[in-house]
């Protein structure tokens, strides 16, 4: 039986212009109110998602940085890990390649990062993939920005650690996302869906596409697992 939800936040809860979808929000609101855990699970910073936990209404049991951090309760400790000076090494020797080129790669939200490092989608992410061949950081590209993280690192290894400190396991969740950075917790978690939108990745690893994209879909998965 499903006893929590973990859920993505970009392209699951929000469209692809990032844009919250209202009726996820009071989907999730429901669940929260009926005793379910809700784990917001995203590649973006804490800070961010703590803000968005707040305003939603979820207990504050947060995974960040694409499973570099994860955090049980809003006053739980702070679980960061992987070698952010390796992954900032790997950036400066992709901008010292592809800037020339006229290519930005803006970074994002740099100064509240404590595992990866994420910036802006516009160089190819095989070539950086290349490029890094030599050094153990993972390329992820979410679809909204690309991350370099240690490697070993995943939403689904942090949902391992973070569903044991809920006294619950990987096998009791509901999970929902929509990109290849969803993979291991959609995989590891008791039943994954995925909205219409997701990645042939992401739909490969779940249980259910759902038949409407982004937080529709998502909110339609809660009505049908949590009724
Ligand atoms: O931060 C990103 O790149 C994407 O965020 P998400 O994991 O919530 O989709
Ligand atoms: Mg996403």
């Amino acid at each position: 039986m499903l006893k929590a939800f973990i859920t993505d936040i970009d392209g699951t809860l929000t469209d692809d212009r990032r844009r919250l979808s209202t009726r996820a929000v009071e989907e999730i609101r429901r669940v929260v109110d009926a005793g379910i855990p809700v784990v917001l699970a995203s590649g973006n910073t804490l800070c961010f998602i703590d803000a968005l936990s707040k305003m939603i209404g979820t207990e504050g049991d947060v995974i960040a940085e694409n499973g570099g951090v994860y955090r049980h309760g809003y006053t739980g400790d702070r679980h960061s890990a992987g070698d952010r000076e390796l992954c900032f090494a790997a950036y400066k020797r992709i901008i010292d390649t592809f800037q020339p080129k006229g290519e930005e790669l803006r970074l994002y939200s740099n100064d509240y990062r404590y595992s990866d490092v994420a910036f802006a989608r516009d160089a190819d992410v095989n070539e950086i993939q290349k490029l890094l061949a030599d050094m153990p950081v993972q390329v992820v590209d979410t679809g909204f920005a690309i991350h370099l993280q240690s490697e070993g690192l995943s939403k689904g290894a942090a949902l391992e650690k973070l569903a044991e400190l809920m006294g619950l396991t990987p096998a009791d969740f509901l999970a929902a996302g929509d990109s290849i950075n969803d993979v291991s917790m959609l995989k590891i978690s008791g039943t994954g869906v995925v909205p219409a939108n997701a990645s042939p990745e992401a739909r490969a690893a779940a249980d259910c596409v759902m038949s409407k994209p982004f937080g529709e879909g998502t909110a339609d998965a809660l009505a049908r697992y949590f009724p």
